[in-house]
This record gives structure tokens, C-alpha cells and sequence, in this order.
């Protein structure tokens, strides 16, 4: 027969074991998702030449799915630099970026351009619109690259342009609309394949204040629908629609803050105050 003490030892040792597994399996499902991870990343310009020169200089950081970052820092900070790296148009030197858990930095030409269709969307400030393209056709390119066609590519840039309110605009050519109406565009373009995050590189810097708002509250309910959004900006007011802002200096991460639960107006004037430390 098993002694008491022992019996009562292997049972709770059993118990530790389960609720040991269950919680480790909860915290697991509760885990977030990484969108984007980069780890020390270095980027050297003309690194053969008699004068390299170092860019970014051991960039790491993640975003989370459904965050909205931006990154912000003075001009030749290495903003550029990162987005066309994270946009799989550049490589970095060394480190690694991870996007939805594919590292990006190991993939060949083709397999960057086959990502870049399926699982990124942008949004550049001079809209990138194609002028022969009718709006249906602009919005239906990332879809014609990943081989989609006919009545799944109707349904998918019918959802997308419902989602930018411009269903009306699908017939006409990009010269027919103006500067806030293209951005949609470009906005249901980016959309029209569910990427995994969509980047914006000054997305707002050809629009007029009314246009510019109307784009970032747009970006915003986009975001609130669990879309990551990393946005690259110089201004201030885009960049307290984001969640989170990381400053980058001399192609370093110098800070970061976060919205929290403050309202806009009050993250933007700590936007601005920070800026003015930041950028001296
Ligand atoms: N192709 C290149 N060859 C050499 N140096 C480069 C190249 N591209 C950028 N640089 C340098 O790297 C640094 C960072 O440039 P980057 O364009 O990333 O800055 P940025 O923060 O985006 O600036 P801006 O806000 O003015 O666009 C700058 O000093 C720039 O001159």
C-alpha cells in the first residue's frame, strides 16, 4: 500500500505539473503577435569606398499587432533608411527584421517582391498612383502581382473601396480627382490585400489640413480594426494619431513614447515638447 506522505506528495507534485502546463498554454494564447521585429540593425552606405558611412547604427524594436507607430527624428536620421529596409526595398548590412515572423533579410529578390504584394501595404506622400489605371485597376495592382483575378479581385477592391468611402470613384482615371481623393486610393490600395502592416511614408505631406485629417482619422479606424500601421513623419499632428512614437538620432532609437491614455491634443503637445528637446 502507498504511505500517506508520498501518495499526498505525487498528487501535489502532479497538480504543480498541470496547473504548470494550463498556464503556460493561457499565456500562451494571450501572447501578442510581433508584426515586426528587427534586432540591431546596422546600415552601411558605400561600404567599400574610402568613406562609409554608417546610417543606422543598431536599430531594435517590435510592433505589436494592431499598434500604430511612428518614428520621427530630424532629417538624416535614418528614417528612410529603415522604412526601405523594413519595406523590403534595401537590405540592412547586419541584423535581422522579422515581419509576421518571415525573416525578410534572408529572402531572395523574387521571394521579396512576392511579400512585399502579399503582406505589406503602402502609402507614400506623392500617392504612387498609376495615371492609365482607372481607380479599380490602381487599387486591384497589388492582386494582379499575386496572379488574382477576375471575381475575387471585384469582391476584394469593392471591400476596400467601401472601407475608404470612394466606391463612386472606381470608373475614373487618377487626373479626374483631387489631391485627398487620390490618397484614398492609395489607402484602398494598400489595404486590398489584408497585409500584415501597412507603412506610410509621409502619407500626408502633399494633402491640405482638411484632407490631411481625414486621411489619418481614416488610418486610424483602419488601425482600430486591428490593421499595424508604422508611419514615418516630420509632423507632429501625424504623429499623435499614432499609439506609440519611437525617435530615432544619428541612426539610433533615442526614445520613445507612448499615447497611453492621454487624448490627442495632450499627446500632441508632448509630441511637440519632446521634438524640441529631441531634434537640438
Ligand atoms: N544611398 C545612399 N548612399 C549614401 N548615403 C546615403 C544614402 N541614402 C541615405 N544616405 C545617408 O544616410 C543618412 C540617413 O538618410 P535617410 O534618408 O535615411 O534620413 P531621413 O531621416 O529619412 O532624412 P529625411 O527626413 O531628410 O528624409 C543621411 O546622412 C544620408 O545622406
Amino acid at each position: 500500500m502507498l504511505n500517506f506522505p508520498i501518495f499526498l506528495l505525487t498528487y501535489l507534485h502532479l497538480a504543480y505539473i498541470v496547473s504548470y502546463t494550463s498556464n503556460e498554454l493561457i499565456q500562451e494564447d494571450n501572447m501578442t503577435r510581433e508584426i515586426v521585429k528587427t534586432q540591431n540593425l546596422h546600415k552601411v552606405y558605400d561600404q567599400n569606398s574610402e568613406r562609409p558611412y554608417e546610417a543606422l547604427k543598431g536599430i531594435s524594436f517590435t510592433v505589436d499587432e494592431g499598434d500604430f507607430v511612428g518614428i520621427m527624428g530630424a532629417s538624416g536620421s535614418g528614417k528612410t533608411t529603415l522604412l526601405n529596409i523594413l519595406a523590403t526595398l534595401d537590405k540592412p548590412t547586419s541584423g535581422s527584421v522579422q515581419i509576421d515572423g518571415n525573416d525578410i533579410t534572408q529572402l531572395t529578390s523574387n521571394e521579396m517582391s512576392d511579400f512585399r504584394s502579399q503582406r505589406l501595404g503602402f502609402i507614400f506622400q506623392d500617392f504612387n498612383l498609376l495615371e492609365t489605371l482607372t481607380v479599380f485597376e490602381n487599387i486591384a495592382l497589388p492582386l494582379s502581382l499575386q496572379n488574382i483575378k477576375g471575381r475575387l479581385t471585384n469582391q476584394k477592391v469593392r471591400e476596400s473601396a467601401a472601407k475608404l468611402g470612394i466606391e463612386e470613384l472606381l470608373a475614373k482615371y487618377p487626373t479626374q480627382l483631387s489631391g485627398g481623393q487620390k490618397q484614398r486610393v492609395a489607402a484602398a490600395r494598400a489595404l486590398v490585400s489584408n497585409p500584415s502592416i501597412i507603412f506610410g511614408d509621409e502619407p500626408t505631406g502633399a494633402l491640405d489640413s482638411t484632407n490631411a485629417r481625414e486621411l489619418l482619422d481614416t488610418l486610424k479606424n483602419i488601425n482600430r480594426q486591428g490593421v499595424s500601421v508604422l508611419l514615418v513623419t516630420h509632423d507632429p499632428f501625424s504623429a499623435s494619431f499614432c499609439k506609440r512614437i519611437l525617435f530615432i538620432k544619428d541612426g539610433k532609437i533615442g526614445d520613445e513614447i507612448q499615447a497611453g491614455n492621454r487624448d490627442r491634443t495632450q499627446f500632441y503637445q508632448e509630441i511637440l515638447e519632446k521634438l524640441g528637446t529631441f531634434e537640438q
